[in-house]
């Protein structure tokens, strides 16, 4: 067990399978849990806490109000606006609205100033969290989502191949969403070139339809953004050494997932050498967040920074 305090805003899908992982894997002493009401933020910490006395952990969860993760470790945003989902396509960008006023009050109230390391979960979490990163005017904000798509790819991969997850390597980059890059041209398999070609229409015809087919299935995804999230606290926390892809920011001020290599918690991006499509792609996706972006700001009810 570390010393490590992780503050949570937000007790939803994913703020429960986040602070349920936090708890059984024992990566923070203290968990604070923080939400739209004090009574969500304190029904979450009691289940924790029953989950605690269950497994002899000595995790610390409890409830707070959100001036109270001022001081925490590490700050996760997995908050959602209330709004109806009209999109049938591109179906992150779908809260891009009704979450960046969000997002702005909370990187003003709670990140601006914030002592530590501030992961961005909610969608579409490029725009989300370039917000809360210039907002707040801090450098330590990343977005969780490229490492996802990512984690996913080299699963479906290893199926398709029938070869252990773990000797697959490869990145998605780019937005975390419609716009997602493959980088196929870089992906090996045990180290070496893959065995056959990527099936890549295969490939992102499945990355595509997954999250839908898990939230037909059981609401929303959840568990699969707590692998994610606990990686890049791992990462951004200097737990561990190694590549994680995240939201940085990335050319002409836009930002979008990287492969980011961490040494004792300092991030260098390091972006693999794309082929001519996946180059094209990467720009496409960069100049669509930008419209995006601009779009967004340009709403007088969300003003720049
Ligand atoms: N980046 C990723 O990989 C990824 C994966 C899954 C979900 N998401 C996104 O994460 C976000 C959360 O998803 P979810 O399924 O947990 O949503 P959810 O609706 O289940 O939970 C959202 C929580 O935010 C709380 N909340 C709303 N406004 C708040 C405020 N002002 N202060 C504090 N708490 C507030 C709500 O009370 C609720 O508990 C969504 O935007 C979703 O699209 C991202």
């Amino acid at each position: 067990m570390s010393g490590l305090s992780v503050g949570l805003l937000g007790a939803g899908a994913v703020g429960q399978a986040v602070a349920g992982a936090l708890v059984a894997s024992g990566f923070a002493a203290d968990i604070l849990v923080a939400s739209r009401t004090v009574e969500q933020a304190g029904a979450l910490a009691a289940d924790l806490d029953d989950m605690r006395a269950a497994l002899g952990s000595s995790a610390r969860p409890r409830e707070c109000l959100p001036r109270d993760l001022a001081a925490c470790h590490a700050l996760v945003i997995a908050v959602r606006a209330r709004f109806t989902n009209a999109n049938q396509a591109d179906v992150r960008m779908g809260g891009a609205a009704a979450n960046a006023p969000l997002l702005r009050d909370i990187a003003r109230d709670l990140v601006r100033g914030h002592p530590g390391v501030v992961l961005v979960v909610t969608n579409p979490v490029d725009l989300m969290t370039r917000i809360v990163g210039e907002h707040a005017g801090h450098d330590r904000v990343y977005g969780v989502g490229s490492n996802l798509d990512s984690a996913r790819y080299r699963l479906l991969l290893a199926h398709h191949w029938r070869v252990p997850s773990a000797d697959v390597r490869g990145h998605v980059i780019g937005e975390h969403g419609d716009h997602a890059v493959i980088c196929a041209s870089t992906t090996t398999v045990a180290g070496h070139p893959p065995p056959a070609p990527i099936p890549l229409t295969q490939i992102r015809t499945a990355l595509n339809q997954r999250p839908g087919r898990i939230s037909s299935g059981i609401g929303r995804t959840r568990t699969g953004p707590a692998g994610a999230v606990l990686a890049a606290l791992r990462h951004t926390l200097a737990e561990t050494d190694g590549v994680v892809e995240l939201c940085r920011p990335w050319r002409d001020g836009v930002w979008l997932g990287l492969p980011i290599r961490f040494q004792a918690g300092h991030p260098e991006p390091c972006l693999p050498d794309l082929s001519m499509e996946e180059t094209t792609q990467l720009h496409a996706a960069a100049a669509k967040l930008a419209a995006a972006f601009t779009n967004l700001t340009a709403d007088p009810k969300e003003p720049r920074p």
